[in-house]
């Protein structure tokens, strides 16, 4: 199956969200398909965030749809948002710095599954809890940590055990929101393996900043400019679109495609 024929997970339909008489959110639409990376790229104060924040259950809308799966899920909470899978990064890390790193991916595992009938009682569930949790923790590529307290990891060992905690549910739609800010070169060249593997056969839709991260990773690329979708199209195509360049990319110093 070719990925335009891959089914929609995700839509936004004219999506508007005022804040008091301050429209944000002005008609954005949006389609995400079954197993693809795109990145949502625009300026500051775009709306990028109030968009996460309105998928996620965070924030309510205004006015329009959002379809999870083919399932209306505007006004659901961020919890009954998250039991139907999908799972939210923020952009400040959200841990829990007393615990291991293992313990923190750990109550993330028994967070997702431990609702289902307090199955996790049985020995056997236990098992398989702790075997997920190590599986994130490798997925998180933390082994070395493992012991360590969460707060005692360095920055970007940080943001990759918050984005374990986001994956420990085994969401199959991920929204991550600036993973690699604040990070050196060397680091988020390493988050951009690292949410590759994390986003394998998953779908990821990732708000992000820095152009070589998001022109290496995103199969298609979001363009977000006064709450507003101008462009969703693949990386050459998003390169050489002049009203993208216009209203954002020029600015950046990324230049024209051929
Ligand atoms: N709860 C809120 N109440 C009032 N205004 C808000 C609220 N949340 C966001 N805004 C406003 O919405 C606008 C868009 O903010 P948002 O954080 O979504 O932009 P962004 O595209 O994520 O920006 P950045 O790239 O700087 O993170 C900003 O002007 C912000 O002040």
């Amino acid at each position: 199956m070719s990925a335009t024929e891959q089914p929609i997970v995700l839509e936004l339909r004219n999506l508007h969200k005022q804040f008091g008489d301050t429209p944000i959110i002005r008609g954005a639409d949006l389609q995400l398909r079954q197993g693809e990376r795109m990145a949502l790229i625009g300026p500051n104060g775009a709306g990028k965030s109030t968009l996460f924040n309105l998928i996620s259950g965070r924030n309510a809308v205004t006015s329009g749809e959002i379809l999870l799966h083919g399932r209306h899920i505007a006004g659901l909470s961020p919890f009954q948002v998250n039991r139907l899978g999908l799972a939210r990064s923020f952009q400040i890390t959200n841990i829990f710095p007393q615990l291991s790193v293992w313990e923190n991916l750990r109550v993330a595992v028994l967070a997702a599954h431990g609702h289902r009938h307090a199955f996790w009682r049985r020995l056997a569930a236990l098992d398989a809890i702790n075997r997920r949790t190590d599986e994130v923790l490798r997925l998180c590529g933390l082994q070395g940590q493992r012991e360590m307290p969460g707060g005692a990891l360095g920055y970007a060992g940080q943001r990759a055990l918050e984005l374990g905690v986001t994956i420990a549910g085994g969401a199959g739609v991920l929204l991550l929101d600036e993973p690699t800010a604040g990070m050196s070169r060397d680091e988020s060249g390493q988050a951009l393996e690292l949410i590759r593997r994390i986003s394998d056969g998953k779908t990821l839709l990732l708000i992000e900043h820095d152009m070589e991260v998001v022109f290496g990773l995103a199969d298609r690329i979001a363009v977000l400019v006064e709450g507003r979708v101008i462009a969703c199209d693949t990386p050459a195509a998003i390169r050489s679109n002049r009203a993208v360049q216009e209203a954002y990319l020029g600015t950046l110093g990324v230049e024209f495609g051929s």
